[in-house]
């Protein structure tokens, strides 16, 4: 391939990763990979000019702004940072530096390099009046309504010496605990995972919706404060500053004054940084004194007065010994790699994540391979390749099972995704233990006591095929029972069995659990897509499970957060004669199919017969009182703008989309005082 040839594969290719990246959330590659390739085209374009495209990724911030959201032009660009995965390059960074000061003294501010989105966040008079994404780094999308949802980050400041105009920016992110939490949610519900913390945080602040990305508690870190006149001197007392004027900075900041200094941060952080509650790829050099920054200047893409080092991902390589096949409880196949154990991240790793069918042919690993592991932003290693060098005539090709590796039906794979599921969802064993699994868990049943091993052994007794059989458990059937088992992880064998304290606890637990709230036993059906929040909508609207089975689709559309995909679960779930009997049984062992109405005191019946919907913030009510009025006052909540729609109540910051529609349509819109004349 010519020079030209490989300029112009590197620009689309680029292009195309940095569109996924930015405006899909999506990463296709990882970082490394995409920073080696970006390199090359560099060198090349810097050998042969004359074959730069006018389009080229390597003068240009990555992301580009979107239709969605009205632009905003920043008042100073925000630019992406160099950076460097090797410390020989760091040092040629601080010979630059020191070039570039002619020899004058000089400190650094190393920071870790957050693994979110760039946010940037305007103060008028200490309030908070925008909020804007990066976008190409001269405009990006004005976001103010999600960005307000961050808790952190405050809406108003106090204090002396704050300038009436300035800038704030930072690293929005998702916290892992809040990753981990969502992603526990949509396994429980059978949709697909968030990939990582990273694309996770990007696409929620994309969302159009307010009120779904305050569900998901983003946080945000600061690190750099602009303002005109400038206020400070150096970076390091801007920070200062910012902590204290109340905006969240992370105490992990540090002022180097030699580059070995900042090489010793790097080597402290490069284990540490997993105990942080955030993702982070890397650390951040700034030069610390403002005037030496200006002196400095910028490239067309980044200030020459600081760079980020890059962490590789943790990586290491093992030997591939055999794959095998979890079914879950919606039915889904996951092959998992088990590996000649490996020391990564300061952990033996034994087993690693491989996704799905087509990752394996995405891939092309086979068995017997060395492959190479990677611990990310997520919990669980994930193989990232293979390492072909070392691949033998002992590689033999992965044979995908074309039959549930559990109870031998045929597999299936649904039009559009990923994963094959095993069909047969009423006896298949995985799938029966992960829905007792389900049904005894805290959020659902409460009958914890059962965990670890113990249903696997009612299961094999035959006591227990569907979670309507606890209710029929006695101690009689109970006491004495006993199995050995081998653990996976150790090899260790495990001894279950079922003495008189134990029995008495998990009697006792099933018994309390016959109280547990209507909300927590719908949840509790494991009906696909409803999940804890959903499940609780659910009882809210219908109060009680006769309400519910009776109801037809087009009333379970209305239902606010329930959509076409639940509604249609939901009525397929409840026509099915066995799930009928599943619920009579329940209902005959005495469990909670009624809510506990949220006491709405019915106040009068002006709103009989009219449905509501309402849009962005009020001043009398929040989101729940407003939902309380309508109700008590004979109202009905309707979950999206249709015909059907009486009136939209529009509050401040109301989302466009609802407006746009509702104006549409004809739907009547009132404000909240119009609302308030309504029903006083
Ligand atoms: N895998 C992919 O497909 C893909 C595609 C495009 C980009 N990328 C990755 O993104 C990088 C380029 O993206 P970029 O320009 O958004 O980021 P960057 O690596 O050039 O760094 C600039 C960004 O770092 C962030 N940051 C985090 N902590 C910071 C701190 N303490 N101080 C200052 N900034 C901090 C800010 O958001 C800032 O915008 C590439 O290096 C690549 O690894 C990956
Ligand atoms: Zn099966």
């Amino acid at each position: 391939m010519s020079p030209q040839e490989r300029i112009h594969e590197l620009t689309d290719k680029i292009n195309y990763y940095n569109y996924q990246y930015y405006q899909n959330s999506i990463s296709e590659v990882d970082d490394y990979t995409f920073d080696t390739l970006l390199e090359e085209l560099i060198g090349l374009e810097r050998q042969y000019p004359e074959f730069r495209r006018p389009d080229t990724p390597s003068l240009r911030v990555g992301g580009t702004v979107s239709k969605e959201f009205p632009t905003v032009y920043h008042r100073f660009p925000m630019l992406s940072l160099g950076n460097t995965y090797s410390e020989v390059e760091l040092v040629e960074f601080d010979n630059r530096v020191r070039k570039g000061l002619n020899d004058q003294p000089y400190t650094y501010v190393c920071e870790l390099k957050f693994d979110g989105v760039a946010l940037s966040m305007t103060y008028e008079n200490g309030v908070l009046v925008q909020g804007a994404t990066r976008g190409d780094g001269v405009r990006g999308d004005d976001i103010t309504h999600n960005i307000r949802t961050i808790r952190t980050l405050p809406l108003r400041i106090h204090g002396d010496k704050i300038p009436p105009l300035f800038e704030v920016r930072g690293e929005g992110f998702l916290p892992l605990a809040e990753f981990e939490r969502i992603n526990k949610e949509r396994e429980d519900i059978g949709e697909p995972l968030l990939a990582n913390p990273r694309n996770a945080a990007s696409g929620t602040f994309k969302q159009q919706d307010s009120a779904i990305v305050a569900k998901r508690r983003l946080d945000c870190y600061l690190y750099s404060f602009l303002s005109e006149p400038e206020i400070f001197q150096t970076h390091e007392e801007s920070l200062v500053a910012m902590n204290q004027w109340g905006f969240n900075v992370s105490p992990t900041w540090r002022t180097c004054r030699t580059i070995q200094e900042v090489m010793a941060y790097i080597q402290e952080w490069e284990t540490n940084r997993y105990s942080l509650p955030l993702a982070t790829d890397g650390i951040v050099i700034k030069v610390n004194r403002y005037d030496q920054q200006r002196e400095l200047g910028f490239t067309a893409k980044s200030p020459r007065w600081a760079i980020a080092y890059k962490y590789k991902a943790q990586a290491a390589s093992t030997t591939l010994n055999s794959v095998s096949y979890q079914v879950g409880r919606t039915g889904a196949v996951t092959p998992v790699a088990h590996l000649k154990p490996v020391l990564l991240a300061g952990t033996v790793v034994k087993r690693a994540s491989l996704h799905n069918a087509n990752e394996i042919q995405r891939l092309g690993v086979m068995l017997n391979d060395t492959v190479f592991i990677e611990k990310g932003g997520e919990i669980i290693p994930k193989v990232t390749g293979v390492d072909l060098a070392k691949r033998t005539a002992a590689s033999v090709p992965i044979d995908y099972p074309t039959h549930c590796p559990a109870c031998g039906t045929p597999l299936v794979r649904k039009e559009g995704e990923a994963h094959f599921y095993c069909p047969n969802e009423k006896s298949c064993p995985p799938q029966r233990q992960a829905r007792l699994e389900h049904f005894i868990q805290r959020r659902a049943m409460n009958i914890e006591s059962l965990g670890e091993g113990k249903i696997e052994l009612l299961i094999d007794k035959g006591l227990l095929e569907n979670p309507a059989d606890l209710y029929d458990l006695t101690t009689e059937k109970l006491l004495g029972l006993e199995k050995a088992y081998t653990d996976e992880e150790s090899g260790k064998i495990r001894v279950v069995s079922f003495r008189e304290k134990t029995v008495e606890n998990i009697l006792t637990a099933i018994e309390r659990s016959r109280q547990q709230p209507f909300p927590n036993v719908l949840f509790a059906l494991g009906i696909r897509y409803v999940g804890n929040t959903t499940a609780e909508k659910l009882a809210d609207y219908f109060g009680s499970m006769d309400e519910l089975m009776a109801a037809p689709y087009e009333t379970l559309v209305n239902v606010p957060e329930v959509g076409p995909r639940i509604a249609q679960s939901i009525v397929a779930w409840f026509a099915d004669p066995d799930n009928q009997r599943f619920v009579e049984r329940l209902r005959q062992a005495g469990l909670q199919f009624a809510a506990d109405r949220k006491i709405v005191e019915p106040e009068s019946s002006k709103l009989d017969g009219k449905t509501f919907l309402y849009t962005g913030t009020f001043a009398h009510f929040s989101r729940e009182e407003l939902e309380e009025r309508i109700q008590a006052n004979g109202g009905k909540l309707l979950s999206g703008v249709s015909k059907k729609l009486s009136y939209l109540i529009v509050g401040e910051n109301a989302g466009p989309s609802k407006v746009d529609k509702a104006r549409k349509l004809g739907v009547n819109m009132i404000g909240e005082q119009e609302f308030i004349a309504m029903i006083s």
